[in-house]
């Protein structure tokens, strides 16, 4: 459920027409609801109420922006960060630093250090090499690395090939018949303290079912830990639960992942963490664009939008579907191509899709846009980065500024031997 519906004919979001928000911020724009993104935060929570020890780390790369952090500090969320830049804001948004997981298979030594000075809550290492590198650094800053080892379990979580990441081919985490002795010979080193395991098997997961195998095989693997006589305190169980799309898309509900967590968990005795994204993230934004013309041709009309691959590289990327809607519906429809005004032909959001009927200079949104939207944004073609807005009944504010081209082009110099 979201916050985005019509009223007296018109788009809002919560209380606010967006095309209030186009008039006064210009598209294209981020819109989130403040309300989508507080319930989302506590059913998810609600979801895991039967187990007894939970941290919930939000995965910051879902959604960085500054306000949307505070947001979820203020509902008790820690972080899941995998960049010293996420770190910061995750710290400058008001979480603490026990509360931050620090993930990611390439966390470079400066990192490590800054993460340890920050005294954050668990490194959650990918490899042996960087537990012997995070070992050493602790010793050099007389700190002690609280850590997880994370595990590969080679399980296929059945999303898109680009974002799976527990499969043996993939680069994430050590190979599960490593895991023991890798996990073993970290647990001896100074500097380290390993307190569990964590696992992450990719993002938009639609079936609980490969979960469930990953998560059956790191239960073996805690027993045969804690069988040779190591601790296994916390097992972070990552995040992935994927968000409809589509009208009709049927997802397993955070109830249901709950319900599955809780059976397969039962007897672990572990504080168990989470880091989920986009179930939090998703459907709480939209993307406002304007159409700029609609360019008839051989086929399908073009309806070409001001938002580009750019501000969205979803469908680029993943050919991933965001519906498409008219701020002011008609009620009539039309069979359509939507494309930006970037120069590729991967700028398409959509082809042959059935939308409202739209005229150039109307305003149109791309739905489920809150989750890996204005973070992937760039400036291709020389475009602005794109602004977001934060919606709260009938308040909303700016929460980043569009930073324009001519700011990106303040930042750069020709060298004198050019001149
Ligand atoms: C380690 C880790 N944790 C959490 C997430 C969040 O995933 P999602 O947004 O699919 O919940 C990701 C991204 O897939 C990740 O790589
Ligand atoms: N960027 C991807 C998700 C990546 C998840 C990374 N852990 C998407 O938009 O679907």
């Amino acid at each position: 459920m979201d916050h985005f519906g019509l009223v007296d004919g018109e788009l809002h979001a919560e209380q606010v027409p967006l095309a209030a928000i186009a008039r006064e911020v210009g598209t294209p724009v981020y819109v989130y609801s403040r309300a989508t993104l507080s319930r989302h935060a506590q059913v998810f929570r609600e979801a895991l109420s039967a187990l007894p020890r939970v941290h919930i780390a939000f995965a910051v790369k879902s959604n960085p922006n500054l306000a949307v952090l505070r947001l979820l500090a203020n509902e008790g969320y820690g972080a899941d960060v995998v960049s010293e830049g996420e770190m910061n804001r995750a710290l400058a948004a008001g979480m603490k630093a026990q509360d931050i997981v620090f993930s990611g298979v390439g966390k470079t030594r400066a990192e490590l250090a800054a993460a340890l000075r920050a005294g954050i809550g668990q490194f959650n290492l990918e490899s042996e090499e960087e537990g012997v590198e995070l070992s050493a650094i602790a010793q050099s800053l007389d700190a002690r690395a609280t850590c997880t080892l994370r595990v590969n379990p080679d399980v296929d979580a059945r999303t898109h090939a680009k974002i799976s990441t527990g499969k043996a081919e993939n680069k994430f985490g050590v190979a599960y018949d490593r895991a023991a002795g890798i996990y073993a010979r970290l647990a001896g080193l100074p500097g380290l303290e390993m307190r569990g395991l964590a696992v992450h098997i990719g993002s938009q997961i639609s079936d609980l079912e490969p979960s469930r195998q990953a998560f059956v095989r790191m239960g073996a693997l805690m027993e045969e830990l804690r069988a040779g006589g190591h601790t296994v305190s916390h097992m972070d169980l990552g995040g992935g639960l994927g968000v409809p799309y589509k009208a009709g898309d049927a997802l397993p509900t955070p109830a249901d992942y709950g319900r599955m967590v809780a059976e397969v968990a039962r007897d672990w005795d572990v504080t168990l963490m989470f880091e989920p994204g986009r179930v939090i993230t998703g459907n709480s934004g939209v993307l406002v664009t304007e159409v700029v013309r609609v360019k008839q041709g051989t086929g399908n009309p073009w309806v070409v939008v001001d938002a580009a691959m750019n501000d969205l590289a979803r469908p680029a990327m993943y050919d991933a579907w965001h519906d498409f809607a008219a701020v002011k519906p008609t009620g009539e429809a039309m069979t359509a191509n939507i494309v930006g005004p970037i120069c590729e032909s991967s700028d398409t959001f959509a082809m042959a899709r059935e939308i409202d009927a739209v005229k150039a200079g109307e305003l149109a949104v791309f739905r489920t846009a809150g989750a890996y939207g204005a973070t992937m944004a760039n400036t291709y073609n020389s475009r602005a980065l794109v602004p977001e807005v934060m919606v709260d009944g009938e308040k909303w504010a700016i929460v980043a500024n569009r930073i324009e081209p001519a700011a990106i082009l303040a930042a750069e110099q020709v060298p004198d031997w050019l001149r």
